[in-house]
C-alpha cells in the first residue's frame, strides 16, 4: 500500500539530514514541507519564535501536547540545557513511531520521553509516573478543542507554578477561540500574541504566550 505522508517525511530526514545534527533534521523537514508535501509542523517562521521563547525560559521540565512527527520536539529539545527533560504526548501510534525515529535521527533521545497516549489520560499521571511536580514550559499543538480542557486539567493537577510559560500554536489558524478567551481574560495568566504566518504559507497565524501567575 502507498506510504503515508509522515513516512515520506521520515524518509526525507534519513536521506537529507545528518544523524546527530538537529538543525539538519529541522532543515530537511522544512524543505520537504515547502517543496514536496505540506505538513502541520510549526515550521521555520513560527519555529524561530518558539526557539526564542524556549531560550528565554531555559526550562528544566517541558511538556509538549501533540508530537505529530517530532519537528517541534526536536526544535525544543536541541535548546535544552544538560539534564533538562521534555515529555511529549502523542496518541496516534503511527505518528508516534515516526516521531521516535525523527528524534533518534536528531540524536536527542536522551532528552526526550515520548509517551504514546492521550493528554487527558497522562496529565493526571505526571506526578506518580514521572515524578514531575510542575512544568516550566508547556507547548500546546494538539487537537485545537483540547487546548482549554487540558490547560484546566494541568491547573487542577497542580502542574503549573508561578511563572510557568504556556505557548500555544495556531491561535489564529485553525484557531482556538475558547482557549484564547480564557488565557486573555483570566486573572491567573499574563498573555501576549506573537503574530506570524501559518507554516509554509502566507496565511496569518500566531502563537500565544501565557505566563501562569499562580
Ligand atoms: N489529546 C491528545 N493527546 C495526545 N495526542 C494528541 C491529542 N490530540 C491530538 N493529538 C495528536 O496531536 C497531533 C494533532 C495536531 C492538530 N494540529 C492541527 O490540527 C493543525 C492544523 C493546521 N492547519 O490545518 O493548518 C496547522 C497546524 O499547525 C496544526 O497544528 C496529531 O499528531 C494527533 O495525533
Ligand atoms: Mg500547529
Amino acid at each position: 500500500t502507498r506510504s503515508t505522508r509522515p513516512q515520506r517525511l521520515l524518509k526525507a530526514v534519513q536521506k537529507h539530514a545528518t544523524r546527530g545534527d538537529p538543525q539538519s533534521v529541522i532543515s530537511a523537514i522544512d524543505h520537504f514541507c515547502r517543496h514536496s508535501e505540506w505538513a502541520m509542523n510549526i515550521g521555520d517562521e513560527k519555529g524561530s519564535i518558539l526557539d526564542s521563547v524556549v531560550s528565554e525560559v531555559n526550562p528544566e521540565k517541558v511538556l509538549e501536547l501533540g508530537t505529530y512527527c517530532g519537528y517541534s520536539t526536536v526544535r525544543i529539545a536541541r535548546l535544552l540545557p544538560p539534564g533538562a527533560r521534555l515529555i511529549t504526548l502523542e496518541f496516534n501510534a503511527d505518528y508516534a513511531a515516526i516521531a521516535r525515529q525523527v528524534i533518534i535521527w536528531a540524536g536527542l533521545e536522551d532528552k526526550v520521553q515520548l509517551v504514546e497516549g492521550a493528554s487527558e489520560d497522562w496529565i493526571p499521571r505526571m506526578k506518580e509516573h514521572f515524578g514531575i511536580e510542575t512544568f516550566d514550559f508547556v507547548f500546546l499543538d494538539h487537537w485545537k478543542d483540547r487546548y482549554l480542557p487540558d490547560t484546566k486539567l494541568m491547573e487542577d493537577c497542580g502542574l503549573l507554578r508561578k511563572g510557568t510559560v504556556l505557548l500555544a500554536d495556531n491561535v489564529i489558524c485553525p484557531g482556538v477561540p475558547d482557549y484564547l478567551a480564557y488565557v486573555r481574560n483570566s486573572l491567573s495568566y499574563k498573555s501576549c500574541y506573537f503574530k506570524s504566518h501559518l507554516e509554509y504559507t502566507k496565511a496569518e497565524d500566531g502563537l500565544e504566550k501565557s505566563v501562569f501567575l499562580g
